[in-house]
């Protein structure tokens, strides 16, 4: 599954609607919303003089999005509408001209372009300053000074009234300014940069196969971040002609390099990377003496509010009152875990459609909804599948999970078992998965500082589902689709618990391609599916996503060169050539902290040891991140009688790729 970090806008103005959306366009000049709701530039209805030598401009009144400043490519858009031009002689001039009329994207919302040939595109400018406008014009007057081929054409304007591709508009059998409705179809690839204009004499909305208008062009060097869109039209002198917008419907997609909060991105501490293995021992040195400066500092402070404390408890002052009172306060929990009907789930979903679905998994898809109180949930949906053991046997394990809070699990808000389904309903995590932060955009480069609170988060959650329990639960599926972002980038894990329950035999058979992906994740020790699953199974998942989050690719990639195919050989490898610093992911351009990278990389070979007992507890992994236990020395070979990394005679599960 995969979440998209596009940003999409979309709009809609049916048949003569624009008076009942008055407030989302922005009139200017003399455009206005004439009494039947099209937009009609002149606005003035009298032809026998006002009209002429006029401008107007209607905006779409908030901006849009029309190109990504971090990745430099314009956004992708499609625009159709529908509109009338009427050309009638002024009184005493038998000549009907005319203007036209404009689709334009705009750098401003405030500009009203000159009458005329000008078609309310653009002004002179004496100062010679670009006005990087974009424009369709659908022209019906041949300005030779703008080199118009014709009085009854379509063109191409870029920040110029000089169109760089023009088309006779009769080939589509379109007469421009004769009264009819014309539909005109504008779609912008801003990936593959081109254009495709279509037009149609006709009231109906089906779009002609061929278009009038098909061309490479690139954008991006005339839009900025944010544009507004709408349309111009002018008269002349020598007619008296109104241009009316009917209907427009408008969509456009950007690329979204996400931005992450500064204290992701600023810290004393992140230095450039090029630093090697041997000078972070003295660093350690070092942070050590600030380290027993800070906790010296800290204790002082504690004493001294104890000693305030103490004084205000004596005098028995109002606020301690107030404080107590507070504290008796205990909010109650908002949603109270329960079972949820089918019908229920079914509504909040949008009947699973495929709109709503936020990925898939091994064993079956993941749905956003919507319950009727108004909160988000994702209803995982697992359909037939054996479940193992009874059912009176599994509600009791769901309720095992119900009741489990830390922050940083994945809150299960409830279940449903109806019509042969077990459906999960998980609160929503609105920054959808670890793994589509990390692949494929080649954009994106999570910062050092959220990587490292990422690994730090799940080490927490992890050892509080293993030892914090009265009895133990087992995640069985820790990789990082399962590390789900919240709102404010806080990674919670999901689907602890739920891998003994199924069966994982099934698996393969519903969704192989995700089985593979997830046997990357699997120590050695649990190849064998008669084989106990124990916490260090867990420790092991844990090792291989924490190497995956700080090395920025796949436990497995069959892409790359045959010595770095498998991460956790790779990595070993690098710690063997004390070159553990070059695993870090290379589009966090050297922005890292050099020893909690190397600290969290030795914690991913310490979990990865091929001998479960080896492996460290996640108590003592969540020490070790926290710098309160020391690591133990990283052999560069694992310990006698145990079984090397690389060693062919395991059951290694990654040497079966
Ligand atoms: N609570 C949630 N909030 C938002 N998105 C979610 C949530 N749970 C899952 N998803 C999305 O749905 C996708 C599929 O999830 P699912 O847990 O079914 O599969 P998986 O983790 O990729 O594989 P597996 O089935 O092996 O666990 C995830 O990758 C994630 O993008």
């Amino acid at each position: 599954g995969r979440v998209s970090r596009n940003i999409h806008k979309r709009f809609s103005f049916s048949s003569y609607s624009f008076g009942d959306k008055y407030d989302d366009i922005n009139l200017l000049g003399s455009a206005s919303v004439e009494s039947r709701g099209s937009i009609r530039i002149p606005a003035d209805d009298d032809f026998e003089g006002a009209p002429q030598h006029q401008a107007g401009r209607a905006l779409y009144s908030s901006p849009v999005r029309m190109w990504d400043p971090d990745t430099g490519l314009a956004a992708s858009f499609n625009t159709t509408f529908s509109f009338i031009i009427n050309n009638q002689p002024a009184k005493g001039n038998k000549s009907a001209s005319g203007g036209g009329l404009t689709f334009i994207v705009a750098p401003d919302e405030l500009t009203v372009g000159r009458e005329a040939g000008w078609l309310g595109m653009l002004n002179e400018h004496p100062c010679k300053e670009t006005y990087n406008a974009f424009a369709v014009e659908f022209d019906n007057f041949k300005n030779d000074e703008f080199n118009d081929p014709n009085d009854n054409h379509v063109g191409i304007n870029l920040a110029s009234m000089q169109s760089s591709h023009t088309a006779d508009a009769s080939l589509a059998g379109v007469f421009l300014r004769n009264g009819s409705f014309v539909t005109a179809w504008i779609n912008y690839n801003g990936d593959s940069r081109h254009l495709e204009v279509h037009i149609a004499n006709a009231s109906t909305m089906e779009r002609p196969l061929k278009p009038i208008i098909s061309v490479p062009l690139d954008l991006s060097p005339i839009l900025k971040e944010y544009m507004f869109v709408g349309f111009t039209a002018a008269t002349g002198g020598a007619e008296a002609q109104t241009h009316n917008i009917v209907s427009w419907n408008f969509s456009s997609k950007t690329h979204a390099v996400p931005r992450f909060p500064n204290k992701f991105l600023k810290s004393e501490s992140l230095c450039n990377g090029n630093v090697s293995d041997g000078k972070i021992q003295k660093q350690k040195k070092h942070s050590r003496e600030s380290e027993a400066f800070l906790i010296f500092l800290s204790v002082s402070v504690v004493i001294f509010l104890a000693f305030i404390n103490l004084a205000c408890a004596r005098t028995g002052t109002k606020q301690t009152a107030m404080k107590v009172h507070i504290n008796n306060h205990r909010p109650r929990p908002l949603h109270k875990p329960r079972k949820f009907n089918y019908e229920e789930l079914s509504a909040a979903t949008n009947d699973f459609s495929e709109k709503e679905k936020l990925g898939q998994g091994r064993f079956g898809s993941v749905y956003k909804g919507v319950l009727q109180d108004g909160s988000l949930v994702a209803v995982k949906r697992l359909s037939s599948l054996q479940i193992q053991g009874s059912e009176k046997r599994l509600i009791k394990k769901i309720s095992h999970i119900l009741g489990q809070k830390q922050p940083h699990l994945v809150q299960l808000r409830g279940w449903c078992r109806e019509k042969k389904e077990l459906l999960l309903v998980n609160e929503y995590m609105p920054n959808g998965s670890l793994d589509t932060w990390l692949y494929p955009n080649p954009w994106t480069a999570l910062p050092w500082l959220l990587r490292w609170k990422i690994i730090k988060n799940i080490a927490s959650s992890l050892a509080y589902l293993h030892e914090g329990l009265d009895q133990q639960l087992l995640h069985r599926q820790v990789k990082t689709s399962n590390v789900l972002l919240d709102i404010s980038l806080e990674a919670k894990l999901g689907d602890f618990g739920i891998g003994s329950w199924i069966e994982d035999r099934q698996a393969r058979l519903l969704n192989p391609a995700a089985a593979d992906y997830h046997i990357a994740y699997q120590a050695p020790d649990s190849a064998s599916y008669t084989r106990k699953a124990t916490d260090k199974m867990d420790v092991f998942s844990f090792g291989v996503t924490t190497m995956e989050i700080v090395c920025g690719r796949r436990p497995i990639d069959k892409n790359l060169a045959p010595a770095e195919t498998v991460l956790l050989k790779w990595v070993w490898e690098l710690h063997k050539t004390g070159n553990l610093l070059a695993a870090a992911d290379k589009r966090m351009k050297n922005q890292y902290h050099p020893e909690q990278l190397m600290r969290s990389l030795t914690v991913g070979i310490l979990c990865t040891h091929p001998d479960p007992n080896c492996r460290p507890t996640m108590k003592k992994v969540v020490s070790f991140l926290t710098g309160k236990k020391a690591l133990p020395p990283l052999l560069s070979k694992p310990a006698e009688g145990s079984v090397t990394v690389s060693s062919k005679d395991t059951k290694d599960p990654l040497d079966m790729v």
